[in-house]
């Protein structure tokens, strides 16, 4: 049986001699290998055709292509599909589109992404609507443009645009797109195709310029500068990804395609590309493209065909730290903000800090005044419940105190109607408990935002067994128009991230007291790839706040807590982390963070307590072992959270970790990065060291099954049985 064509292409001739091909391949209309066929079929066949004078290529319901079909990219890596290098870029796209003998315009709206804007700067021109949004964002995905966009984009925009362009991923919109060269002309949704149409008979006709990108030269730099340019751009992404490969071969490709000319570029993109395609980066960077998509899909609560509530005003308890972040947020997402605090000092202090979030933005150019006094307007503290009695939401972000918390919600179910959504955004605190004097179980949930809440990604959307399905949707809901991404995660002590990077910092005392440096330590993990390394983090956090979180780990896991004094002693020679400007680090007025020489007395002194010597091969840890003393117990917790079904699934610990702590994207996430190294080879890690230095590396049960039948840790749970 044949297997139905994953999208096409359709021409319509009208009766002005042009054709449109459409694009059709929902919902981004993607370049899937049957319509990349289908448009060479199609173009083939209206160069063909008498009657055609021109063609203008768009894509269907509003998007011209997102790209390259991102799901095609493992047959090619599996060796399942194969494909002749240059196939497309080459014989399609710059033999047949370019080369036409009929001029072509692309008439662009929504998106021209990828293989997208690929495909329309083939073309000979190129209309946009303002709202369309242009850009070559394969970085992203561990790869570098492969339909020529590595050559056509600097001969558009300039070689520093064309860089910054590829480089950040970043697309520009339509005016932009036009100010820069890269499109002809703006229009309305509605004008497009007509202008289209119009433009490519201005341009058979000799009104308008027929330009084949490609031998474009005018916007190339002379050599010399070119080379310079180069330069800073190779420094520049050395600086920012040390560890990536890929945004130095797309530089390279370019500079090959400037000194020896594009059709050469062409060929050594074809030959970078397939490389790369081949590569563990691209292969986790785009399991974590999907694994991004897949944490809003919850079986039993998002395939029950549910549609999220319209949620218009929402109440916030507690305007700190995270309640302000919080407010920031949801204004910025337009949804109307009632901040409550206990007195008028506290709610200006609440209110003040979310305009001081504001005003940063407004600083980094993101923000216009306009926009600014627009989103504050969204913004009412108050003092009382009185204006509770229409919200639709309410998110408690106040001091992490059980019995206060009951008061609260017992409260909220007096004054909220009874639709309303009853949030807490505690990090460590049962949501059963706090729901305790409420009769509301069924619309109590986590909605715990990470600090800054304004800035970070994660929304992890905690459950219980009694919060509806009705209640995950609707978060689910504001969690996309806030722009976070959500991962609804089950109810345990620090439910997912915390909980699986609680064993991160123990990991790294453990190491310290038995002889390795803070520095060196915080160095390999910066080196891996991390932000921050543990200590650093500590210091960031605050020691207050590690205490509180640590006593509740210790209290619930105390078999694999470690209990190290370090921080206690620090606290009480009131060293707290960077914001007492001594930690594990001083810092200067710049909040620079220097290394203390006086940090050695400390760990002494801990070391002492917990009556443990230096052994000298901790003392000389080589990197790779260091990451792997810190990170073997995130995973073992990870595994542990898996199996007591926190996590519906494997990928979201991935996107938790990489969102919520800053895990290397590139490395695929915690598990997929585990997964690369085989269960087998952590399990007897762990084993080793739990000999030498006691149950806090113990294996959990989950990864000794795996490991014991050579099962990855991130295969379903009804996997691994069959296989058992
Ligand atoms: C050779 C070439 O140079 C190589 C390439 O072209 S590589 C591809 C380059 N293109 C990209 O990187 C764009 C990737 N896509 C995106 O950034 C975003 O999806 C978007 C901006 C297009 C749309 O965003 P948004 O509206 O929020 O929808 P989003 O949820 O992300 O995507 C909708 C669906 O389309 C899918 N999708 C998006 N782009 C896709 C692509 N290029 N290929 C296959 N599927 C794609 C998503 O997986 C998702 O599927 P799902 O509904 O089953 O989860």
């Amino acid at each position: 049986m044949a297997t139905k064509a994953k999208g096409r292409t359709v021409v319509d001739v009208g009766a002005d001699g042009i054709a449109i091909v459409t694009i059709i391949n929902p919902p981004v209309n993607s370049l899937s290998f049957d319509v990349l066929g289908s448009l060479k079929e199609n173009l083939d066949l209206v160069m063909q055709m008498d009657g055609v004078k021109a063609i203008v290529v768009t894509g269907a319901k509003g998007k011209f292509s997102g790209g390259f079909d991102i799901t095609a990219f493992g047959g090619v890596q599996e060796g399942r599909v194969k494909q002749k290098p240059g196939w497309i870029s080459v014989e399609i796209i710059t033999d047949t589109l370019e080369a036409s003998k009929k001029p072509l315009v692309a008439a662009i709206d929504g998106l021209a992404l990828g293989g997208g804007l690929e495909v329309a700067m083939a073309c000979h021109a190129r209309i946009s609507t303002p709202t369309a949004q242009l850009g070559l964002p394969e970085l992203q995905l561990g790869i570098i443009p492969g339909f020529g966009g590595t050559q056509r984009l600097p001969r558009l925009v300039g070689l520093s645009k064309a860089l910054e362009m590829m480089l950040t991923s970043k697309p520009v919109k339509g005016e932009e797109a036009c100010s820069l060269g890269l499109v002809d002309a703006v229009v309305s949704p509605h004008e497009l195709v007509n202008t289209a149409r119009q433009w490519a008979l201005d341009i058979l006709e000799h009104r308008r310029p027929w330009v084949a990108s490609l031998y474009k030269t005018d916007k190339i730099e002379p050599l010399g500068d070119a080379r310079e340019i180069f330069k800073f751009a190779r420094a520049q992404a050395r600086k920012q990804a040390p560890n990536l490969k890929h945004p130095l071969v797309c530089i390279d490709v370019i500079e090959h395609g400037v000194v020896s000319g594009p059709r050469s570029g062409l060929w050594k993109e074809a030959e970078a590309f397939d490389g790369l395609l081949h590569s563990d980066t691209c292969k986790s960077l785009i399991h974590i493209f999907f694994s991004q998509r897949g944490t809003s899909k919850v079986p039993g609560v998002t395939d029950r065909g549910l549609v999220p509530r319209q949620v218009k005003k929402v109440a916030i308890l507690g305007g700190g730290l995270m309640g302000s972040g919080i407010a920031t947020a949801l204004i910025l997402g337009n949804y109307s903000v009632i901040l409550k605090e206990v007195n008028e000092k506290f709610m200006e202090a609440g209110i003040g800090r979310v305009k001081a979030n504001l005003q940063s933005r407004a600083k980094k150019g993101n923000m216009t005044q306009e926009r600014f006094d627009k989103t504050i307007s969204l913004l009412k503290g108050v003092l009382d419940y009185e204006s509770f009695k229409d919200v639709d939401m309410v998110i408690e972000a106040v001091i992490e105190n059980v019995s206060l918390k009951q008061q609260i919600f017992a409260d909220l179910e007096k004054y909220c109607p009874p639709h309303c959504i009853l949030a807490s955004n505690t990090s460590t605190i049962d949501l059963n408990l706090i729901g305790e004097r409420t009769k509301s179980q069924d619309r109590i949930v986590g909605a715990h935002f990470f600090s800054p809440a304004h800035v970070m990604p994660l929304l992890e959307i905690v459950r219980t067994n009694q919060t509806s399905a009705q209640v995950i949707v609707d978060l689910l809901d504001i969690g996309k128009k806030i722009r976070k991404t959500p991962v609804v995660v089950g109810n345990c002590t620090g439910f997912a991230v915390n909980r699986m990077f609680f064993p991160y910092t123990q990991a790294a005392f453990l190491l310290v007291e038995r002889g390795a440096d803070v520095y060196h330590i915080d160095k390999a993990i910066t080196k891996f790839g991390m932000p921050m390394g543990p200590f650093r983090l500590a210091d960031l956090v605050g020691f207050g706040v590690a205490v509180a979180t640590g006593t509740q780990f210790v209290q619930n896991f105390p078999e694999r807590t470690y209990k190290s004094m370090l921080i206690p002693l620090m606290q009480e020679n009131k060293r707290a982390g960077e914001s007492t400007r001594k930690g594990f680090y001083l810092y200067d007025d710049k909040r620079k963070a220097n290394p203390d020489p006086e940090l050695k007395n400390y760990i002494e002194k801990a070391r002492s307590i917990s009556g443990v010597s230096i052994d000298p091969k901790v003392s000389k840890l080589p990197e790779k072992d260091i990451i792997e003393m810190i990170f073997f117990p995130v995973v073992n917790e990870a595994c542990r959270v898996l199996d007591e079904g926190i996590a519906v699934k494997a990928a979201d610990l991935d996107i938790s970790a990489v969102m919520g702590m800053g895990f290397p994207p590139y490395r695929g996430g915690i598990i997929f990065w585990a997964d690369s190294l085989g269960s087998k080879y952590i399990y007897s890690r762990l084993e080793e060291w739990s000999k030498l230095y006691g149950g806090f590396f113990k294996p959990c049960a989950y990864l000794a099954a795996r490991a014991a039948k050579g099962i990855p840790l991130s295969a379903p749970a009804e996997q691994a049985t069959s296989r058992l």
